[in-house]
């Protein structure tokens, strides 16, 4: 049976024996201690023991092994020295340091504080601090976890939707804008949303332990689920940035890839350099001649237009021509690069091609075949013996090389201007000239 004794403060009969301190104010006399221990004792009871308010101005009363229950309680509010194995008073917002061998405590816990600690904290509780789920990153994982998915969703959506309209998929751009929407991305968002379910679940839960805080054990419970909710917040973040090169994949997809050839004029050799082009490459090839001749025969709307255009050797109107080679373009799903010989004519055509096809296509080069004038004449002469063209004579191929060094002569400069243009030297054998055109393909000089 443990010893009655008296308690050195309060002067009350008690079994409970404890060392500690008690500080009290300097201007209190021995006399006037027990009062004004009554009287904090009655604070302690009016703040039901959690908190009092103490001033700076302090000396501390040592007391061994004879302080009540009641007492030991009330120097429970400050903190316990391990060192010194004493209790010692805890004025709020300062350091927590012994007074009777100086080391210095975290304020949070009763670790001792590391060199260099920061905010009157140990490592572990500044750690916590800056980890634990606070209410912006709460309503960040929020946006990133729910809100983001929601919009990107119908963003995207409606973006597909626009552009499988608007643009010419191929079947397997279509194929993988289908598995990205109807599979990937709904399986990315609901593993969203089930993060944020269980981030706010956990958070909810979070809070209503923080409130029972009193609970040793509920706290930890709750510091637990706050690493928890932590990680999903990390985990949605994760998820959102894992979920976005598979959106960021499909808004590139995919427009068709479109390179322009052109010659010094008629005969350069565009048509058959396009033609051996699109075998060794597998690229679409698309004369805007042929187009438009094609026009002609299959008696379209601009026929008469287009055959007094060509039989006058000058251009045809940029709509008709572009139309042409929009309609080429969608037809052809299964090619994902386009090889367009004759084409942009003139500024007009340039620029309506622009207006009306650019957001449609990714504009690659434009490969300029240069040639003598004298091949090309002999070539076209050679060419009128089979082509059965009707402006393949001397009179019109005269007007020819007008518009060229009228018209398209300026689509050329400009291009050059714009770093866009390849030259190639097209007097060489058709063998020749198409290797040379090929090794710049390999050599990613043309791309
Ligand atoms: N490098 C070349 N050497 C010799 N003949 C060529 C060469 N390139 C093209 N040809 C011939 O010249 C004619 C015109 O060529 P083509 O490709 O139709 O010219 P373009 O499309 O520029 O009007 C064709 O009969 C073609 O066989
Ligand atoms: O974009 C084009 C391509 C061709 N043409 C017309 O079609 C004719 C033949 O062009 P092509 O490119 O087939 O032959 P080239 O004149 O280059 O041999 C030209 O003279 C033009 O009248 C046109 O107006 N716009």
């Amino acid at each position: 049976m443990s010893q009655i004794r008296h308690c050195q403060i309060c002067n009350t009969a008690h079994n409970f024996s404890v060392k500690g301190l008690l500080s009290y104010p300097k201007h209190f006399d021995d006399k006037t201690i027990h009062k004004y221990y009554q009287r904090l004792m009655k604070k302690i009871e009016e703040h039901n023991i959690q908190q009092i308010p103490f001033s700076n101005d302090h000396i501390c009363y040592q007391i061994e092994n004879d302080i009540c229950e009641n007492c030991w309680l009330f120097m429970h509010q400050g903190f316990y020295c391990n060192k010194c194995q004493i209790y010692n008073h805890n004025n709020e917002n300062e350091y927590k340091i012994c007074m009777l061998c100086n080391v210095q405590y975290c304020i949070n816990c009763e670790n001792t504080l590391e060199l260099f600690s920061q905010n009157k904290l140990c490592r572990t509780c500044e750690y916590n601090k800056n980890e634990s789920l606070g209410t912006p990153s709460f309503l960040i994982s929020f946006f990133i976890s729910l809100l983001i998915p929601c919009f990107a969703c119908s963003f995207f959506f409606k973006k597909m939707m626009k552009t499988v309209e608007k643009f010419h998929y191929t079947t397997s751009q279509y194929t993988f804008a289908m598995i990205t929407f109807v599979i990937i991305f709904p399986f990315i968002y609901f593993l969203s949303i089930i993060g944020f379910v269980a981030l706010l679940i956990f958070k909810v839960l979070v809070w209503i332990f923080q409130i029972m805080q009193s609970f040793k054990k509920v706290r930890m419970i709750s510091d637990y689920l706050h690493q928890f909710s932590h990680f999903l917040y990390k985990c949605c973040q994760l998820n959102y940035i894992i979920g976005n090169p598979f959106m960021n994949k499909f808004l590139n997809l995919r427009k068709p890839s479109v390179y322009f050839i052109l010659g010094v004029g008629p005969g350069s050799g565009k048509g058959t350099q396009g033609e051996l082009l699109s075998k060794n490459l597998k690229f679409a090839h698309l004369s805007a001649g042929q187009l438009l001749r094609d026009a002609i025969t299959s008696n379209s709307e601009h026929k008469s237009t287009i055959e007094n255009c060509i039989n006058n050797g000058v251009i045809v109107p940029s709509h008709v021509t572009i139309n042409l080679l929009d309609k080429a373009i969608f037809e052809n799903q299964s090619s994902e690069s386009f090889l367009i010989d004759g084409f942009p004519r003139n500024y007009e055509n340039m620029q309506c091609w622009i207006d009306l096809m650019d957001h449609k296509i990714t504009f690659k080069s434009v490969i300029h075949i240069l040639c003598s004038r004298q091949s090309m004449i002999s070539r076209i002469q050679e060419r009128s013996k089979t082509s059965g063209r009707s402006d393949d004579n001397l009179q019109i191929l005269e007007k020819r090389f007008v518009t060229f060094e009228n018209d398209t002569q300026k689509i050329i400069e400009h291009n050059r201007n714009l770093n866009q243009l390849i030259e190639i030297d097209g007097d060489n054998s058709i063998e020749k000239v198409q290797a040379q055109i090929l090794e710049l393909f390999n050599k990613s000089l043309i791309h």
